[in-house]
């Protein structure tokens, strides 16, 4: 049995999601479906799909318990069909669309995602998220599960730190005489210990003070242009090299997308701001 949905297509910073209208929390996103509508060629094309729908009808307990604080859930998946925990590109996007369609204050809001509430307000044409609080991710490895080893064809080995922002990322500091832009990142780079959950794995040059490049090997995707969750970790782990612990400073990421701006606050929660734009609506039969 098909079911016919409204679709709006949407990215941020060229990071680009297919959103699903589900306002009555009626219909179950599958893997196959996920991919299906994800597929560049026979679907309609994107690095993830979001399901919009109620927070107080989503499956998860844990999500669930969030209606209050926010009403809706972005109910995110990679393009592979894998669920991720959340989305810092797809969660300004998921803002943009809810306030297009009358459905939340056009000040800011609380979205409800597997990796709790992310408080979201507009400045301008930016849309600005609370990331929450940055962590090491260290649950699996124990305490020395923070470092890692990262292999790309053609190179030594990169040492890597790993930090959490909801979901797991790995950030490579890239020697300045390796070229970042002819890193091959066209199969996923190893990582070692490889974690038990996958890893969304970031490449960084500095450029200079507070300003660095980014690629990025998305859990799920491949090589995207952006990633907003890879961006503030990206942040976080530069901050840390640099020693600079006292917070507050200013971030700028380049990525082959754009460009967004990183805040780390004093309480260790990351501010994320950058653009949402909404490209084209349609409707799409789901199988
Ligand atoms: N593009 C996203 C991250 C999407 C999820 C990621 N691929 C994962 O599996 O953790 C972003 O903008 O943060």
């Amino acid at each position: 049995m098909t079911r016919t949905v409204r679709f709006t297509k949407g990215h941020g910073t060229r990071n680009d999601f297919v959103l699903l209208d589900d306002r009555e929390g009626e219909f179950a996103l599958t893997a196959s479906a996920t991919a299906a509508l994800a597929d560049r060629r026979s679907g309609i094309g994107g690095d993830g799909v979001i399901r919009i729908a109620p927070t107080a009808t989503a499956t998860d307990e844990t999500v669930r318990h969030h209606a209050e604080a926010a009403p809706w859930f972005m109910d995110y998946r990679n393009a592979d069909g894998s669920i991720a925990e959340m989305c810092g590109n797809g969660v300004r996007v998921f803002a943009t669309w809810l306030r297009r369609e009358g459905l939340a204050p056009a000040t800011g809001f609380g979205v409800a995602t597997r990796a709790g509430v992310k408080q979201v307000r507009f400045e301008g044409d930016d849309v600005v998220v609370d990331m929450g609080p940055w962590r090491y991710e260290d649950e699996a490895e124990g305490a020395d599960g923070i470092d890692a080893l990262v292999h790309v064809p053609g190179h030594e080995p990169f040492s890597a730190l790993r930090i959490n922002m909801g979901n797991p990322h790995t950030v490579v500091a890239v020697p300045p005489a390796v070229d970042l832009a002819a890193l091959d990142l066209t199969e996923q780079p190893t990582v070692n210990p490889a974690p038990a959950a996958g890893t969304n794995v970031e490449f960084v040059h500095i450029l200079g003070p507070g300003h660095i490049a980014m690629r990025v090997h998305e859990r799920g995707v491949g090589e995207t242009e952006s990633c907003g969750t890879g961006i503030a970790a990206a942040a976080v782990a530069t901050h840390l090299w640099a020693g600079d612990l006292d917070g507050d400073r200013p971030w700028t990421v380049d990525v082959p997308g754009g460009r967004l701006r990183v805040a780390i606050r004093q309480d260790g929660h990351v501010e994320l701001t950058g653009p949402a734009v909404l490209v084209a609506d349609g409707t799409v039969d789901l199988p």
